[in-house]
This record gives C-alpha cells, sequence and structure tokens, in this order.
C-alpha cells in the first residue's frame, strides 16, 4: 500500500473513532441494552425518541402507555404550568400488529401550546438557577425558547419509554409518591403507605389530608410568584434477585445516576440513605431469614449493588422551580447585571407531575438490568 493511501486510511479511522467516541451533544441516550435516545426542544415541532434494545413479541398496551402520559402531561391540573398539551404519542415503528418486533421503536410527540413570546426577554439574559447561561457556555448557540433541549418537556419521552419498560417487567411493580413539599411532609414510612391513595389527589401524595395541605400551600406560593421544592419516594416491589452489575454499574448507582438525570434533581437518597448514619452496625444489619429474605431492609433491597429480592426504596429531592414571577438580578450575554422577571406558564412546584417521570426512569434502568441479568450466566444459554 501506497504511503499516502496509508495515510488517508488513518485520517479515515481516526476521524471516524472521533466521532463515536465524541459525538457532538452526547449524552441524549440512557441504557446499555434496552436503551433509550431522545430528541427535541420544548418550543420545536416535536420532541421524540428511539427504544432500541427491546424484545420481540412483548404486547404492547397502548392505553397504558397514554394513562401514563396524562400523569406526567402539562396543564393536567391548577397546580402545574397551564401549557396545554395532549400528548398523544405517535408510532412511527417497531411495533406491528400490537407487539413489538425487535427492532428500534420510534415515536414523536407533537409541540402544540409553545408561547415563545415569553421567551424573548431571556434570548440574551440568563434566568438563575435555569440552564440557559450553561448551555450558552458549553454550546455557544441555543433554542432558548422555553428552554430548549433542558426543558422539562423532554421526560415526556422518558415516559413513553418507561411505560414500556414497566410492560417489560411485568411484576416489578414501581410506585412513586409525593413525600414532601416545602416543610409539608407525609408523615408515614414508606411500609405504611396506602398506594390506592396516590392518584386520588393532585399532588400525588398518599393521605387525603395532607394533599389538602400540600394543594393549598402550592396555590399560595404560586400566587405569590414564587416556587417549592419538595420530594418523591419510590418504592419497587417483586424484585427478582440479581439485577445490577457491579463493580461501576451497581444497581443502586444506575438508578442515582436516572434520577440525578431528572430535571431539576438534587438529591437522592437510597435505602436508609442519611438516617443510617446515626445508627450502629448491630441495629443496621439486615437479619436473615431461613429462605435469605431479610427481617429488616435497611439496604433498601440492595447488597453489593446486586438485588437480594427485597423491596427496593429511595427519595429523591427536587429543587423549587428556577423560573419565578418576581423580580431578580441576573446578568446578560454581555456580561453586564440586568433586573429581569419570569413570565410565562410555569410549574410552581414539579413533584405532582415528577411521580410518573421518577417512576420510568427506574422503570428503565431495571429493564436493562433485567436484560443485562439474562447474558451474565452461561446456563442462561
Ligand atoms: C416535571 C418538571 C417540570 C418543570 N417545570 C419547570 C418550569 O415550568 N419552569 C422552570 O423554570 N423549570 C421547570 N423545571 C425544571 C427545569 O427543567 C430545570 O431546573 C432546568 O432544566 C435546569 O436544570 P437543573 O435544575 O436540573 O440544573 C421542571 C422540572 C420538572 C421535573
Ligand atoms: C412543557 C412542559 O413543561 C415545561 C417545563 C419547563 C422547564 O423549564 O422545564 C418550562 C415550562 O415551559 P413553557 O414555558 O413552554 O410552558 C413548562 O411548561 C412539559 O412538561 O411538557
Amino acid at each position: 500500500m501506497l504511503i499516502t493511501q496509508q495515510r488517508d486510511r488513518f485520517y479515515y479511522w481516526r476521524e471516524t473513532f472521533t466521532f463515536v467516541e465524541n459525538p457532538t451533544m452526547a449524552g441524549n441516550t440512557f441504557g446499555t441494552v434496552f436503551k433509550l435516545t431522545t430528541f427535541g426542544e420544548s418550543h420545536g415541532v416535536a420532541i421524540g425518541g428511539i427504544i432500541d434494545g427491546c424484545p420481540a413479541g412483548l404486547e404492547v398496551d397502548l392505553d397504558a402507555v397514554e394513562a401514563e402520559m396524562q400523569r406526567r402531561k402539562p396543564g393536567q391540573s391548577s397546580i402545574v404550568t397551564q401549557r396545554k398539551e395532549e400528548d398523544t404519542v405517535k408510532f412511527l415503528s417497531g411495533i406491528f400488529e400490537g407487539k413489538t418486533t425487535g427492532t428500534p421503536i420510534g415515536f414523536v410527540i407533537g409541540n402544540t401550546d409553545q408561547k415563545s413570546r415569553d421567551y424573548s426577554h431571556i434570548k440574551d439574559t440568563y434566568r438563575p438557577s435555569h440552564a440557559d447561561f450553561t448551555f450558552d457556555k458549553k454550546f455557544g448557540h441555543r433554542d432558548y425558547r422555553g428552554g430548549g433541549r433542558s426543558s422539562a418537556r423532554e421526560t415526556a419521552c422518558r415516559v413513553v419509554a418507561g411505560a414500556i419498560a414497566k410492560q417489560l417487567l411485568k411484576d416489578i411493580k414501581i410506585t412513586a409518591y409525593v413525600a414532601s413539599v416545602g416543610e409539608l411532609k407525609l408523615d408515614k414510612p414508606h411500609t405504611e403507605v396506602d398506594f390506592s391513595e396516590i392518584e386520588k389527589n393532585p399532588v400525588r401524595t398518599a393521605d387525603a389530608a395532607t394533599a389538602v395541605k400540600m394543594e393549598h400551600y402550592i396555590k399560595q406560593i404560586k400566587k405569590q410568584g414564587d416556587t417549592v421544592g419538595g420530594t418523591i419516594t419510590c418504592v419497587i416491589q417483586n424484585v427478582p434477585q440479581g439485577l445490577g452489575e457491579p463493580v461501576f454499574d451497581k444497581l443502586h448507582a444506575q438508578l442515582g445516576k436516572a434520577m440525578l438525570s431528572i430535571n431539576a434533581v438534587k438529591g437522592f437518597e437510597f435505602g436508609s440513605g442519611f438516617a443510617g448514619t446515626k445508627m450502629l452496625g448491630s441495629e443496621h444489619n439486615d437479619i436473615f431469614n431461613k429462605d435469605g429474605s431479610t427481617k429488616t431492609n435497611y439496604s433498601g433491597g440492595v447488597q453489593g449493588g446486586i438485588s437480594n429480592g427485597e423491596d427496593i426504596y429511595f427519595t429523591v429531592a427536587f429543587k423549587p422551580v428556577a423560573t419565578i414571577i418576581q423580580k431578580q438580578w441576573t446578568i446578560n450575554a454581555k456580561g453586564e447585571e440586568v433586573e429581569m422577571m419570569g413570565k410565562g406558564r410555569h410549574d410552581p412546584c414539579v413533584v405532582p407531575r415528577a411521580v410518573p417521570i421518577v417512576e420510568s426512569m427506574a422503570a428503565l434502568a431495571l429493564a436493562d438490568f433485567w436484560m443485562l441479568n439474562n447474558l451474565s450466566k452461561l446456563d442462561n444459554f
């Protein structure tokens, strides 16, 4: 081979691999085998995704997908953003005669009620604690309308994939609920929560009286043009033993990544979490029953990064929404200090709509581990 040909080949491969390893805007895919890639901006034509690695032959209950979308969609009650989107999912591929074909499942969700005028004042001005500043610094060119790609609108795609992952997981039951809004707490450990209460109130907490207080508080905060944070607890039941891939892809590590990838998340507490630090080993150790189950479950259903068959539980902390309808000082792209006020339709508190997002991300993490676990033993081939 001529030296010039060799050189051209070298450059060809270098460029190819550089592209594959360092694609621009990396980070739009979650999962190793059961994978979700999402695309789209909040005020663009549509958002959507591709679910790859879903096995063939899964009967997809489209009504169940639709029901999950209704739980997340904007405009669903007076304590969430008043942007009105139907969030009907249009599947483009990968499902035939009601069953998955094992090929990529492509889907789109239209954006129909965007009001981009509300964002013209932040074209060159950064909302404090939103993603405007960092997206600008990283990419230099961004769709500022509605926060573009940084908007939680993208999480609609996660809910589509999560709804399918839930169906793949069959008996594994994933339930999330609002555990606190500001200082208002649902005063019950997850083991005493009545899951049937969650969908009966717009806050999605598991107690009617607490829900009334939380709803009232969110409305009050909204009137002041302000926002408030909260926490969501998630419980996963009927988990088979063996899910999780030590050492770097431990089950709770991936769940942490899944949760921390959700917009506005600031904390993830797994199993006994921070409270466990105040206990002694003699109190904290989960003592076995003869069948391998444990008498207590401070481990949160995971030991050594692998599920042990007990319930998995964790809590996710969400910050107060950044866009407030109050004047605040900020800076513009020229570095000048300017006063700005948020405009438009924002969530005064994200937790009511984040409940199905937390469940979906948990389902995606578990579906991936379920697929991977089938590869971990020769007996499975
Ligand atoms: C369900 C949900 C709804 C949200 N709604 C809003 C909103 O209406 N306005 C807003 O400024 N941020 C909202 N956020 C948060 C922003 O998307 C998020 O703060 C922003 O992308 C910056 O990312 P970070 O807070 O994770 O750093 C929402 C988050 C979630 C999970
Ligand atoms: C559109 C959704 O939520 C949006 C999330 C969001 C943000 O900054 O994250 C800001 C608001 O966007 P807009 O100003 O366009 O109404 C929310 O409504 C959705 O969840 O589907």
